[in-house]
């Protein structure tokens, strides 16, 4: 057994690992980063961009299906899988590529590759080659999808996200288990490059989020599309042939038998900390098993550990994961000198069509912060007749808006539709600031753009709080539509 000392250890060489190893080099030399699979990262090779390279495609096909709408007629769009697949790998493997360039880079005798296990608060051991000595770490072991036990009934037929990416072709038939964030982007994006998808949740969630207006409303839309049950009752799970096969009760009440090709679990994740040994280190773990730790230091109680990205169950975004790796590795490295680093304002983002939104605090939070003291107004827009929406055929949405009584400052949003991800950074960048609801109205808003949808959201919302006027009907200074 090989026997190393250095002063930090990353375990972990994602998103999260990277930006810690880099942060902690400002300040050490010794810094040591352990990898048990293959570089390239999470996002980059089976997260956030081969997906929304298969959206892309989705949306492709989608603009020609609409088109006669718009009195542009065209024939039915045809798929052809294999191309299809084939840009979303090569196009994917050039983010992977960019990846992998950036490691090649760090210094050789940095990277380790193996398994790294705790044996105790300062030993870890690398898969049966190494032990390696280190002063402080930084877990960054990212998060693996969280399969429940019974779907193994549909054997081989059983997939997950990183499956579908190495498709080389498109199959006929998917029925997608879990219509949160995963299983609505992919199983929209199959239905709408002609695959035959049928999406079962449990309990009517759907996507990220908690406002249950919003909710409904985004049950309706995509149940107007393709098939979606998100409190489904599913029976008799098995595997016949080379098909998966089940029971379900569909929306009108009625058992139905039906076999697909593939069953997607798409039922949410869970950090890569269980294996780790992290009971040899003395630091606190929660009921889940994954350490408590400082939201703004990333330190694990008062010790020399620290946990970044996925791993840690905070918020597993890409934008958070580097930038709880660039904290973490920043701490460990000048460790015992621990500083809080900057936690921008929650956003997230959903790229399913309409897209769905979270900024600031959710309803649930707000809920949770405030109790039912009528604290906090709700602002709403539709977006079913909001001018540039319906221009441009994309006016399905709706959207809620949360602000403080009193004070006026705004507390976050939930939302669905169009163009959700930039008027999302709109609102994130306010939350941010610390604007009110006054402030916000004040900002200029061009027209004809789907953001006028968010000053009558505004607008309900100051009249709400009982600072201005309700909102005027068909405003004429807003211009036609707004
Ligand atoms: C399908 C999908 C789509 C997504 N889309 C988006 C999106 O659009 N936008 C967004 O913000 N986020 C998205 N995410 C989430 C985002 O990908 C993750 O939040 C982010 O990649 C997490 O980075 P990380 O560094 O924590 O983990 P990873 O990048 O997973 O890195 C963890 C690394 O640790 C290694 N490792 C694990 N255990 C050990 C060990 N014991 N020893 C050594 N190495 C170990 C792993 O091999 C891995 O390389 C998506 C995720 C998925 C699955
Ligand atoms: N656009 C993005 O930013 C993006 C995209 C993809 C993934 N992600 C990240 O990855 C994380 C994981 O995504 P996810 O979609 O796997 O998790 P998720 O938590 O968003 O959704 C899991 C869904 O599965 C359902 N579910 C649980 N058990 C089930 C069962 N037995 N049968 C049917 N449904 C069941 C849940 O009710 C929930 O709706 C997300 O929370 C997000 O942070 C982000």
């Amino acid at each position: 057994m090989k026997q190393l000392e250095t002063d930090v250890v990353v375990i972990g060489a994602g998103t999260a690992g990277l930006s810690a190893y880099r942060n902690a080099k400002q300040s050490t030399d010794n810094v040591l980063m352990i990898e048990a699979g293959q570089y390239g990262t999470t996002c980059a090779r089976v997260g956030c961009m081969p997906s929304k390279l298969l959206i892309a495609a989705a949306e492709a096909a989608h603009s020609v299906t609409e088109a006669p709408k718009f009195g542009v007629n065209t024939t039915a769009p045809q798929i052809d899988g294999k191309a299809v697949m084939a840009r979303v790998r090569s196009e994917r493997d050039r983010f992977v590529g960019f990846v992998l360039e950036a490691v090649d880079e760090l210094p050789e005798q940095d990277r380790i590759k193996g398994y790294a296990r705790f044996l105790d608060a300062n030993r870890v051991q690398i898969d049966d080659h190494t032990v390696i000595t280190a002063k402080r770490f930084v877990i960054a072991t990212g998060s693996r999808p969280n399969i429940p036990g019974f779907f193994q009934a549909f054997g081989e037929r059983l997939i997950i996200n990183d499956d579908v990416f190495d498709w080389q072709d498109l199959p006929e038939s998917v029925a997608v288990f879990g219509p949160g964030v995963i299983g609505l982007e992919l199983g929209q994006a199959l239905h709408r490059l002609g695959v035959k998808v049928k999406l079962f949740g449990v309990g009517g969630s759907i996507g990220p989020l908690t406002d249950p207006q919003i909710q409904d409303y985004a049950n309706t839309v995509f149940g107007e599309e393709f098939y979606v049950d998100s409190d489904a009752k599913v029976s008799d799970m098995q595997q016949v042939g080379d098909k998966a096969q089940l029971t379900y009760i569909d929306h009108d009440g009625k058992p139905q038998t039906e076999q697909f090709d593939y069953v997607l679990a798409a039922t949410g994740r869970v950090p890569n900390v269980d294996k780790l040994g992290l009971e040899n280190t003395g630091i606190e773990l929660d009921e889940r098993g994954v350490p408590l730790a400082d939201t703004h230091t990333m330190q694990c109680g008062d010790s020399h550990i620290f946990i970044a990205g996925d791993a840690s169950n905070q918020i597993p975004l890409l934008h958070e994961a580097a930038d709880q790796g660039t904290i973490a590795g920043q701490n460990a490295g000048r460790f015992p000198d621990v500083r809080n680093g900057l936690r921008r304002a929650p956003i997230a983002a959903v790229f399913s069509d309409p897209q769905i939104a979270m900024v600031g605090e959710s309803f649930k939070q707000l809920n949770e912060r405030y109790g039912k003291c009528g604290c906090f107004a709700i602002g709403e827009v539709s977006f079913e007749n909001q001018g540039r929406s319906r221009v441009m055929l994309k006016n399905k949405g709706y959207m809620h808006l949360y602000a403080e009584q009193g004070s006026g400052l705004f507390l976050g949003a939930e939302f669905i539709g169009p163009a959700a991800e930039h008027i999302a950074h709109l609102l994130a960048w306010a939350v941010q600031n610390k604007m009110t609801v006054p402030q916000m109205l004040d900002m200029p808003f061009y027209h004809p753009v789907i953001e006028e949808g968010l000053r009558t959201a505004l607008r309900n919302l100051n009249a709400r709080l009982k600072f201005g006027p309700d909102i005027v009907q068909h405003c004429m200074e807003c211009g036609p539509g707004a």
